[in-house]
């Protein structure tokens, strides 16, 4: 099977690596001509762990792999993804009867739409052939090839399950399910507890706070994805609380990183500026706080770091804040 990657990040080259190594043709492509030179001549490393891609793997700018490629899978940032759907429409790229994969996690600013929709818009009509693969799944562990289990999501069942076969390996478990909009949901909201949970630990509070933050959270999550038509069930699955865990503890993680900063006192520019690397979260903390307004959902921590992040409200502040808010029952 032929499959185009668009993004070599750290995701893009992982996957690409991954379907490669399952016997597929890949080809990588990569926005950046000069990085995309430099992985191609295998001068750099796409790989935080170090390895290298696959020998035989072609890294290009070009579009031309796009005639022949029956799947698509789009790795690149959330804030990319229309202007990448965009540029392949201009240059005459059709995905018409080509199964669409993201693997990007977040929720459009302003629009308020999830990936899937974005890609759709461009390209009105895919809908039906689009998956979403999500789950807790660091590149730096995936690229070691450490057991590792994800989901994949369409409104077609045929969709999901054929994104299941490409990528299913002895390291790489997928699931496979209908709910794309919990899944994408959860995605993108997990990274913005992933940067309240980092926050804590920039306050030097400890694993209750943090188990506070996971627990609380994953009830704002769950509120606002059922508010948008996702199943509660999802957000308790793998794409939800099991990224949500993952991204609060990990070590690996860049928005927990980024909240660990900002804990510390910088703000949210610089610590994303120190980190080079894309932390969803920061910007999806907008789309966050927008969602939660338009559909008038009770998610404070969200609203919490949204302050912090952009409204100059000090870390701890916020934190008494939330533990000063009015006394509730649990389950409301
Ligand atoms: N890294 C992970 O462990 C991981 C795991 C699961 C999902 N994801 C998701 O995958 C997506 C990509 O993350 P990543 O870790 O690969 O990011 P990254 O920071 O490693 O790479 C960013 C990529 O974006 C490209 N880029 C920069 N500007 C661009 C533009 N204007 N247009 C198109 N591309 C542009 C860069 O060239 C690079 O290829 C994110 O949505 C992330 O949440 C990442
Ligand atoms: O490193 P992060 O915080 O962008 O998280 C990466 C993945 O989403 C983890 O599943």
């Amino acid at each position: 099977m032929k499959i185009t990657v668009l993004g070599a990040g750290s995701w893009g080259a992982t996957l690409a690596a991954l379907l490669f190594e399952n016997g597929n043709d890949v080809v990588l492509w990569e926005f950046d001509k000069k990085r995309a030179e430099n992985l191609q001549s295998r001068k750099i490393k796409p790989f935080a762990a170090g390895n290298d891609l696959p020998k035989d793997l072609l890294v290009t700018n070009s579009l031309d792999s796009f005639k022949d490629s029956k799947t698509v899978l789009f790795a690149v940032p959330s804030q990319y993804m229309r202007s990448t759907c965009k540029y392949l429409k201009d240059n005459g790229v059709s995905l018409d009867g080509k199964l669409i994969i993201s693997a990007t996690k977040g929720i459009e600013n302003e629009t308020l739409l999830r990936m899937s929709e974005v890609i759709n818009e461009v390209f009105p009509g895919t809908y039906k052939n689009i998956a979403a693969l999500s789950g807790p799944s660091h590149a730096e562990e995936v690229c070691m090839k450490m057991p590792t289990a994800v989901t994949s999501a369409s409104e077609s069942a045929e969709a999901a399950e054929k994104t299941r076969k490409l990528f299913m390996n002895k390291y790489f478990r997928v699931y496979n399910q209908t709910d794309i909009i919990g899944v994408e949901t959860g995605a993108a909201l997990k990274n913005v507890f992933a940067i309240a949970s980092g926050i804590v630990d920039g306050l030097n509070f400890g694993d209750n706070t943090k188990a506070a933050i996971v627990s609380r959270g994953l009830k704002e999550l769950a509120r606002i994805g059922v508010a948008l038509g996702g199943k509660e069930e999802t957000f308790y699955g793998l794409s939800g609380a099991g990224d949500l865990m993952v991204t609060c503890f990990s070590r690996h993680s860049r928005n927990r990183a980024v909240g660990e900063a900002v804990g510390k006192g910088k703000s949210a520019d610089e610590a994303e500026k120190s980190l080079g690397m894309v932390a969803e979260g920061i910007k999806n903390a907008i789309s966050a706080y927008e969602v939660g307004k338009k559909l008038k959902v009770e998610v404070p921590i969200i609203n919490e770091v949204y302050k912090v992040l952009f409204k100059g409200k000090k870390a701890l502040d916020a934190v008494t804040e939330l533990m000063t808010r009015a006394p509730k029952h649990e389950q409301e």
